[in-house]
């Protein structure tokens, strides 16, 4: 299609989850996405910080990305228990998430904190994948379009663009739930998320991944995938198991 990001990102948000023994579970995914899923589909996994370098080093003969799962909008400081954009660049990391409902909740981030990392994780000369999403609430309450337009609105970085910025739409009720949007509804609200970015980015909006996230299973991902506007997943709980992440990135095959 023109104008469309040439290849769909999956990617896996391991959460507070994995270990040193996590590395089997990357050489699995390594072994799994061969040429054929390569030529189709770009694969991330975001572990926990502290093991970006062994999922670099295991996944290093691969095209097989990495990203941390936060970082801080400062680039050093008195910040105890944070990380830097540049720490997790060196690394090795080329991602980070920004904005998961999970730390917005935790953690009380606003719009202008996770624009605030944002901007720095494109400071440090790395992708940002910045989280939207509706509550349960929000969106019986009709209001799910405007909630993540405002989102979007106020967590883009400046100067985002396709090439430095991902945008992933995770209904916060479909987030290890087991429950996901009906295929109008993702329709509707990637294509709205579209059309917010063409205001705030111009042309380049229709280059820009806007991935769907929440209970992506091997099962749904084919329909939930093939919606218009779906440029990829960001997988939590599936992202753990190498069959069911291999499987969900197999959608586009
Ligand atoms: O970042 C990933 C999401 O929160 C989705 O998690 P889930 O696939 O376990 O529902």
């Amino acid at each position: 299609m023109p104008g469309r990001t040439p290849k769909p990102l999956v990617a896996g948000n391991w959460k507070m989850n994995g270990s040193a023994a996590s590395r089997s579970l990357l050489a699995e995914i390594a072994a799994g996405y061969g040429p054929d899923l390569q030529a189709k589909t770009d694969l991330l996994v975001c572990p926990p910080a502290v093991l970006v370098p062994m999922a670099v080093a295991t996944t290093a003969a691969t095209t097989i990305a990495v990203g941390g799962q936060d970082c801080h909008a400062k680039v050093s400081g008195a910040h105890t228990g944070d990380i830097a954009a540049a720490m997790l660049a060196e690394a090795g990391a080329t991602f980070v998430i920004v904005g998961h409902s999970e730390r917005r909740t935790d953690h009380a981030e606003t719009d202008a904190v996770v624009k605030a990392k944002a901007e720095a994780t494109l400071a440090g000369g790395l992708t940002a994948i910045v989280c939207v999403g509706e509550t349960k609430d929000e969106r019986e309450a009709g209001r799910a379009l405007a909630v993540v337009e405002a989102q979007v609105r106020g967590s883009l970085p400046a100067g985002a663009s396709p090439a430095n910025t991902v945008i992933a739409y995770e209904p916060v009720w479909a987030i290890g739930t087991g429950l996901v949007p009906t295929v109008a509804d993702v329709e509707a609200m990637h294509a709205d998320i579209r059309r917010v970015l063409g205001d705030l980015v111009g042309q380049d909006a229709a280059g820009m991944r806007i991935l769907y996230g929440g209970s992506v299973k091997p099962g749904n991902a084919r329909e939930l995938l093939g919606v218009a506007n779906v440029d990829g997943a960001l997988v939590g709980g599936a992202s753990l198991v190498a069959a069911d992440f291999l499987g969900i990135a197999a959608a586009y095959s």
